[in-house]
C-alpha cells in the first residue's frame, strides 16, 4: 500500500535522499490513495467528486497571461477598455446575453476558464495563478452576476490569494454591490466526538503516520482520530482546551485540509460542510500543551506539532489555518486588541460572500472587519491569549519557505519581538534547507531536531544587535585587512606619536585668527594624498578658488606660484609644473561651493559630500569655518542644542562613509589673551565641539622673536578619543612662507 501523493514532498525527497539517508521507509516514495476496504475507487479522498459542478472538465495548465496577474494579496481589478454601448436593440436578455459573452472573454484573457459557468452562481475552478499548488485543488472561486455583466473571484489557497473583479463593459452597473450586508459574530457551536463520528485510527494511517516518525503513543495523547466520509476516510485533529472539543480538521494523506467542521445532514449520506469560523472556535492546535508553560513552541502544521512531541517537546503548539502569503502591511490593532480582529459585538462588513472550492456550501467572509481579511487569519491569538500571555520565551518554527517566513514576522510583531525566538532548519543536499520539524524529524532524527530547537536564536529587532552580528568587521580590524586602522600618518615626524588620521572620525581645529588653521589642513591633505593617495571634498567658504589652488599648488610642486615677495629668493614654479599640478588638483580635490550669495547649511553640505564620496570615493570632508555656515535654527532651539544636532549629523556622515572630516570653528573672542594657545572649550557656539568630537587639535603660532622662531608652529594636541590613533600632546613643525609647506620643527631635546 503507497500512502504519499503529494509532488512537492516527493521533489524534496529526491533532493534531500542522495546524502541524508530517511529514516523512514521505502514506501514512501510510492505513491497511490488510501482505500478503504473493498471499494477500490480512484478519486482523491473526499476531493472532486461532490463539486457543484460536475460537468466541469479539469485542465492541468491554462493559456494564462502571467503578467497580467498579481498574487499575494494584491487585487486584480480589470474594468477593461471596452466602452459601453450607446445604444443597445432588442430585449433586456440580449443585452445579459451579450454582456456574459464578453465578460467570459474577459476571464478567459485572464486564464480563467468560465465555460461551464452559469450567472447568478458561484464555481469552483482551477485558479491560472498558482494552478491549485501541488494538489492541483479547484481553488478559484468565482461568481458571476445574474445579469453577467460582472464577475468576482478569490483564490482560497492560503499560499496564493489571487483575488479581483471584472466587468463586461467599463462603467456597467454590476449587481455585487447588492450584496454587501452587515453581519454579526455568531455563537460558536460546541461539538463532541461522537457527534463528529471520530474514531481511532486505522493500521493504515498508523503506519501512515510511522513513516513520519509520528509514534502511536504520541498520536494517542494527542486524540489524532480519523472519521469515515462512505468509502473513505480521512485524519482528524481535534482541536481541544481544557481537555474539551473546541474544533476539528480534516485531512487526507495527500495533505489536503478541510478546514471545516462536519456534520452529518438529513440525507444520511449526504455530509455537509460548514466553516470552521462561522461556527467553532479558532485556537491552537495543542493547546492543553502549553497552558501554564514559560518556553513555548509555535508551528505551522499539526504533524510538526506530533514531531516535536517526538523530538521530546510537548511545550509546542500549532497555528489552525497555516500560513499567510506575505506580511500584512497593516497596521497592528491597538494595544487592547492585539490579538484580536473581531472583538465581542464588533459589526462584521461582508463584501460578498463567495463559496470555498471543494464543491460544497461553504461561505468565507471577505473583508469582515476593520483590519482586513488577512488579520482574521489571527484570531486564534486573541482567543488563546491567556496561554501566551505567561509566555516568557516564544520559539517560533515556522517553515523555512517565504509564506513560513511571513507567518513567524505576523506572530513576532503580535506576540512581542522581545520574547521571541527563531529556528534555523539545517542544511540538506544542495544547500537546500529542510522546510520544517517533521522533515527534520524524518531525515535527520528526534536528536537533531532537539537541537535546532536548543540553538533557538533571538529573533531581530531592527536597531537592536549584539557584537556576534559585528563578528566579521571585528575579525578584519583585529586582523588589520580593513586599512588604516592605525590610522594614515601625517607625514611628520613630529606628530606621529599624537596624531593619526582614521578614516570615520572628526577632527575638531581651532585657533586665533590667522594662527595658519587653514593652510595647516591643506599640507595635511597633501601629505595624505602622497602617503596614501587619499582624495578630499573641500567646503573651504573663505578661500577664493583660484587663491585655494594656489596654496595647495604650492604646497605640491614646492615652490612659490608667484615671483612676489612672499616667495623671497625661491624660483617659480614653471608652467609645466602649473599645468601638471592643475591635473593634479582637479584629480585630487572636489569643491562644494554656494555660487550664489546665499549661505550653505550643513544638511546641503553633507548631501554633497555624500555625492562625492560615491562619485569620486573621497576620503575627507573639510568645512572651513564652521561660522561661514548658515545656522539658522527653530526660535525655541539654543545654539547649544543646534551644535550638538549639527555636530551628530557631521559624525553619522563619518562613520557611514568611512570619511575623516576636519571642521574647522573659531574661538570666541578671547579677553585678556596674552598670546598662548586657546582652549578647546573657548570654541564660540558650545562646549560640544570638544564634547563631540573624535579629536581636538590647536593649531599656534609663534609671533613673538623674542619667544622663538616666527615661522614656528605648535600643533596642539588637545583630545583624541582612539588611542591607537594618538595621544595628547604638541609636536612642533615650521612654516615655510614661500612655499607654504610645513616641515619638522626640530625637537628640543633632539638637540641635547
Ligand atoms: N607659522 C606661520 N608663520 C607665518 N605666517 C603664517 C604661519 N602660518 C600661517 N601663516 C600665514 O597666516 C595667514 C593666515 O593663515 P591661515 O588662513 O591658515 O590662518 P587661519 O588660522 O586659518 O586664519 P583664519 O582664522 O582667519 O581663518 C596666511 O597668510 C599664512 O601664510
Amino acid at each position: 500500500m503507497r500512502l504519499l501523493h503529494h509532488p512537492r514532498l516527493l521533489h524534496r525527497l529526491s533532493l534531500l535522499s542522495s546524502n541524508v539517508r530517511p529514516m523512514a521507509t521505502e514506501s514512501l516514495f510510492k505513491s497511490t490513495a488510501l482505500k478503504l476496504g473493498s471499494i477500490s475507487s480512484q478519486r482523491h479522498l473526499l476531493h472532486s467528486q461532490r463539486l457543484l459542478f460536475t460537468g466541469f472538465k479539469f485542465k492541468p495548465s491554462s493559456n494564462i497571461r502571467p503578467f497580467s496577474l498579481r498574487t499575494n494579496g494584491y487585487s486584480y481589478t480589470s474594468h477593461a477598455d471596452v466602452p459601453a454601448p450607446v445604444h443597445l436593440e432588442g430585449p433586456e436578455e440580449d443585452m445579459s446575453e451579450m454582456q456574459f459573452k464578453i465578460l467570459k472573454q474577459k476571464l478567459e484573457d485572464l486564464g480563467i476558464e468560465s465555460e461551464i459557468c452559469t450567472p447568478g452562481q458561484y464555481s469552483s475552478l482551477l485558479c491560472p495563478n498558482c494552478q491549485g499548488g501541488d494538489s492541483e485543488e479547484k481553488s478559484l472561486s468565482l461568481f458571476i452576476t445574474q445579469d453577467g455583466g460582472c464577475a468576482l473571484w478569490m483564490c482560497f489557497r492560503a499560499k496564493c490569494g489571487w483575488k479581483g473583479s471584472t466587468k463586461a463593459f467599463a462603467g456597467s452597473t454590476s449587481s455585487y454591490g447588492m450584496m454587501k450586508h452587515s453581519t454579526e459574530k455568531k455563537k460558536k457551536r460546541e461539538i463532541t466526538e461522537s457527534e463528529l463520528m471520530l474514531e481511532p485510527l486505522c493500521d493504515e494511517l498508523i503506519s501512515y503516520f510511522k513513516e513520519r516518525m509520528i509514534s502511536v503513543e504520541t498520536l494517542h495523547r494527542n486524540h489524532v482520530k480519523q472519521r469515515r466520509c462512505d468509502d473513505q476516510i480521512v485524519i482528524a485533529f481535534t482541536y481541544c482546551r481544557h481537555g474539551t472539543l473546541v474544533s476539528c480538521k480534516y485531512r487526507d494523506i495527500n495533505k489536503k485540509f478541510w478546514q471545516v467542521d462536519m456534520y452529518k445532514s438529513d440525507t444520511e449520506s449526504n455530509l455537509k460542510l460548514l466553516p470552521k469560523e462561522a461556527n467553532t472556535e479558532k485556537i491552537f492546535y495543542g493547546l492543553d500543551d502549553i497552558e501554564g508553560e514559560n518556553d513555548i513552541i509555535i508551528v505551522e502544521g499539526e504533524m510538526d506539532k506530533l514531531a516535536m512531541e517526538e523530538a521530546g517537546f510537548r511545550n509546542c503548539v500549532s497555528v489552525p489555518d497555516g500560513a499567510p502569503a506575505t506580511v500584512s502591511s497593516k497596521e497592528l490593532p491597538p494595544e487592547d486588541k492585539l490579538y484580536t480582529f473581531m472583538p465581542k459585538g464588533t459589526i462584521c462588513t461582508a463584501v460578498f460572500l463567495l463559496p470555498l472550492c471543494f464543491g460544497c456550501d461553504i461561505f468565507v467572509k471577505i473583508k469582515q472587519d476593520e483590519y482586513g481579511s488577512q488579520d482574521t487569519k489571527y484570531q486564534y491569538l486573541w482567543n488563546c491569549k491567556e496561554y501566551l500571555e505567561k509566555a516568557s520565551r516564544i520559539i517560533l518554527a515556522t517553515d523555512g519557505d517565504p509564506p513560513g517566513q511571513a507567518l513567524a514576522e505576523e506572530l513576532a510583531r503580535r506576540l512581542g519581538k522581545e520574547r521571541c525566538w527563531r529556528v534555523r532548519w539545517p542544511e540538506g543536499k544542495g544547500s537546500v534547507n529542510f522546510k520544517d520539524a517533521n522533515e527534520v524529524l524524518m531525515y535527520l532524527g528526534a536528536d537533531a531536531l532537539k537541537e535546532v530547537i536548543e540553538s533557538a536564536e533571538l529573533y531581530p529587532i531592527r536597531g537592536l544587535f549584539n557584537f556576534r552580528h559585528y563578528f566579521d568587521e571585528i575579525d578584519a580590524y583585529y586582523h588589520r585587512t580593513l586599512g588604516y586602522e592605525f590610522g594614515v600618518s601625517t607625514g611628520w615626524k613630529n606628530l606621529n606619536e599624537l596624531y593619526n588620521v582614521v578614516p570615520g572620525e572628526l577632527t575638531i581645529v581651532t585657533g586665533v585668527p590667522n594662527s595658519g588653521k587653514s593652510e595647516w589642513i591643506d599640507a595635511l591633505l597633501c601629505n595624505l594624498n602622497q602617503i596614501a593617495d587619499w582624495k578630499f571634498v573641500l567646503c573651504s567658504m573663505e578661500n577664493k578658488v583660484r587663491e585655494h589652488a594656489r596654496k595647495l599648488l604650492e604646497k605640491r610642486i614646492k615652490k612659490p606660484f608667484f615671483e612676489a615677495r612672499y616667495g623671497e629668493s625661491a624660483e617659480r614654479m614653471s608652467v609645466e609644473e602649473f599645468e601638471e599640478g592643475k591635473l593634479w588638483l582637479s584629480d585630487t580635490f572636489h569643491l562644494i561651493r554656494c555660487e550664489d550669495d546665499s549661505l550653505p547649511n550643513i544638511k546641503w553640505v553633507l548631501d554633497l559630500a555624500k555625492a562625492a564620496v560615491l562619485r569620486h570615493g573621497v576620503r575627507g570632508l573639510v568645512i572651513d569655518p564652521y561660522n561661514e555656515l548658515d545656522h539658522q535654527r527653530p526660535p525655541n532651539q539654543t545654539e547649544t542644542e543646534y551644535v550638538s544636532q549639527m555636530l551628530t549629523k557631521i559624525k553619522r556622515f563619518a562613520q557611514h562613509h568611512g570619511c575623516h572630516v576636519w571642521f574647522v570653528a573659531h574661538p570666541r573672542q578671547l579677553h585678556n589673551w596674552v598670546g598662548g594657545p586657546p582652549n578647546l572649550y573657548d570654541i564660540s557656539g558650545s562646549a560640544h565641539f570638544i564634547n563631540k568630537c573624535d579629536n581636538g587639535i590647536v593649531i599656534h603660532r609663534n609671533r613673538d622673536p623674542h619667544a622663538g622662531p616666527i615661522d614656528q608652529v605648535q600643533v596642539c594636541v588637545r583630545k583624541i578619543r582612539n588611542k591607537v590613533a594618538g595621544t595628547i600632546g604638541d609636536g612642533l613643525l615650521l612654516y615655510n612662507r614661500a612655499t607654504g609647506e610645513f616641515m619638522d620643527a626640530e625637537n628640543p631635546s633632539d638637540k641635547k
